[in-house]
């Protein structure tokens, strides 16, 4: 059994006399460690993909898997605890509290959690220790990210759901970003999904599953990823 499993997931919105079919059927699998990239246009399904996964949507059939456990068939409450403990969000926007400071933004979050990384040592290791004490506004798009990143990795989840990382910040700044996600899922053995409209992504993932219309049109297993710093878009 794969990491992660979905299977014939659909996602079904009722529009007065029109269905919408925002997953059509989706299976795919993920192995643990592996990076991820979930690809395709606007539209295409990636977030209800993302939601479904974390946790956060719940889908119309089908079967979702996460290490073994059937997170389809959670409960409103398991569903609350298996967004709490097993799942690390990096959003677009980073979602930091505007008035904590970094560690205090990433303490808040490993406060929750069964077995938390220390807040300090985890946002050294992105590369903050010198602004421990900076709130949000101190911070540039690109630190701020790292904070979000790091406040996640602090939770110590089983997956990091990334929903377009990248999308507020500048290509530099964007490039170094996906590298920490990159050295984060190859260093720690961290299984990350990162769900992206940019084709270019795909060179970095070890696994990259395109999404059109709702439906799965390809799964590329990639065996020499190129490190996020040499790519090009
Ligand atoms: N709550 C909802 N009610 C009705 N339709 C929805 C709802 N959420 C999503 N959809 C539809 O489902 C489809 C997939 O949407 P989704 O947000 O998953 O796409 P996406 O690939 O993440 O797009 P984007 O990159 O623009 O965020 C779209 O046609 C969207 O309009």
């Amino acid at each position: 059994m794969a990491f992660v499993e979905f299977q014939d997931v659909t996602k079904l919105y009722q529009m007065g006399e029109v269905q919408i079919a925002a997953a059509d059927g989706i299976s795919f699998t993920a192995e643990q460690g592996e990076f991820v990239v979930i690809v395709g246009h606007s539209g295409a399904g990636k977030t209800t993909v993302l939601n479904m996964l974390g946790g956060m949507d719940t889908c119309t059939s089908g079967t979702i898997l996460l290490d073994g456990k059937n997170i389809s068939s959670y409960t409103p409450r398991q569903l609350i605890e298996y967004r709490r403990y097993d799942i690390g969000f990096v959003f677009q926007f980073y979602n930091l509290v505007q008035n904590l400071t970094a560690l205090e933004n990433v303490e808040l979050a490993s406060q929750i959690c069964r077995d938390p990384l220390d807040a300090k040592t985890v946002l050294e290791e992105v590369g903050l220790g010198s602004r421990l004490s900076n709130f949000p506004a101190q911070l540039s798009g690109g630190e701020q990210q790292r904070v979000a990143i790091a406040r996640a990795i602090a939770k110590n989840p089983k997956l990091l759901l990334c929903d377009e990382p990248t999308g507020a910040l500048d290509y530099q700044t964007g490039k170094a970003i996906l590298q920490l996600l990159q050295d984060t899922c190859k260093k720690n053995g961290q299984t990350v999904i990162v769900i992206t409209h940019n084709q270019a992504f795909t060179a970095i993932a070890d696994r990259v599953i395109k999404i059109k219309s709702g439906k799965v049109v390809d799964i590329i297993l990639n065996p020499n990823p190129v490190s996020a710093e040499g790519l090009e878009w």
